[in-house]
């Protein structure tokens, strides 16, 4: 495993001799207004940017990996074992950042590392020493006196002192500033060899730019695509041209389909960009244009296209 994000021929090379570290089959959660229903796979040896909207569904997955949540429907295996009944031999082998630490408030730092300690059979206490310092945590600050954005890396440093094969780590850069984060994606990258696998949620894409090589994105807890960075970027291409130049059929083919002034863009589906016509400009899409694109809702698409529909009887 390099240091840096795999290509995708690579990924699917390697996956397919390492196996998946992770599986999710099938997992469901209902609650009052909200459904999850997830299948996704993250091969040993790489690391896994799990994308989605504010409630999309990502902190409930990882809960239900967790099985912090139970899930009604589905399975969850983790190191090629059911979640359920090998909870603590799994755990042992996770490192877990949530939105926030579930630690004693009024606990020092140093206090945390001798807290956890008993938990992990490979507890490191000069890792935990180092990180703390490379992140300039003070070991005599309480729990409740640290910042939001010392908490992440409290909890951080914790889950990197234990020699973990999985890092399970849902949002961590919130609250971080942007040498944290640089800090921090390093920090990861450093920590990956061909055993060890990483799954990390954000809604922030450039998070994910230097260091993924999967990306998972869900939507209204569902899964919209689950593969390698690089088909991902490969597979969808901006697309740009002049007002009345596709049918009604085509805008609606294009993801996140907008008009302004003179002209139209949106993203399309490299088969789809074949069939518009020659005069539309294709540009290749950054992961976050393909995010933005995605998160506009098929409804408002499909409001937009109404609208049209509208203004064209009423001409
Ligand atoms: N215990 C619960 N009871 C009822 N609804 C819940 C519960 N936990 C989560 N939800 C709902 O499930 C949906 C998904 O929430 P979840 O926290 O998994 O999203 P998320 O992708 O992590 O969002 P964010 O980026 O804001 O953290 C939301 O609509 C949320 O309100």
């Amino acid at each position: 495993m390099t240091k840096t994000a795999t290509t995708a021929t690579t990924a699917t090379a390697i996956s397919a001799i390492n196996g998946n570290i992770l599986e999710l089959n099938g997992v469901s959660k209902h609650f009052d207004n909200f459904t999850l229903d997830v299948s996704f796979s993250l091969p040993k040896g790489f690391i896994m940017g799990f994308i989605g909207q504010n409630g999309a569904g990502k902190t409930t997955t990882m809960k239900t990996i967790l099985n912090m949540l139970k899930n009604d429907g589905g399975t969850i295996s983790v190191f090629g074992e059911d979640n359920r009944l090998h909870e603590p031999e799994i755990k042992n082998r996770i490192g877990v950042v949530m939105d926030r630490p579930f630690y004693v408030e009024e606990w020092t730092v140093a206090d945390v590392g001798k807290a956890v300690r008993v938990f992990y059979t490979n507890w490191d206490d000069d890792k935990y020493k180092t990180t703390i310092s490379q992140f300039d945590l003070d070991s005599k600050k309480k729990v409740k006196d640290l910042s939001r954005g010392m908490k992440m890396k409290l909890m951080i440093a914790v889950a990197l002192s234990h020699d973990a094969d999985l890092l399970l780590l849902d949002e961590p850069t919130s609250g971080l500033d942007a040498v944290a984060r640089n800090e921090l994606m390093d920090i990861l990258l450093d920590f990956m060899t061909e055993d060890k696998s990483i799954l990390f949620s954000t809604h922030i894409t450039s998070d994910l730019e230097k260091i993924a090589d999967y990306i998972t994105f869900i939507r209204d807890g569902k899964i919209v695509y689950s593969d390698t960075k690089d088909e991902l970027l490969e597979k969808y291409g901006l697309v740009k041209g002049g007002l009345n130049i596709l049918s009604e059929e085509q805008k609606r083919q294009i993801i996140g389909y907008k008009e302004h002034g003179f002209g139209f863009d949106g993203l399309a589906d490299k088969e789809i960009m074949k069939l518009l016509p020659t005069t539309v400009v294709t540009e290749p899409s950054t992961l976050d244009e393909i995010v933005i694109r995605f998160n506009m809702k098929d409804s408002q698409r499909e409001m937009k296209y109404q609208m049209i529909q509208k203004e064209a009887k009423n001409e």
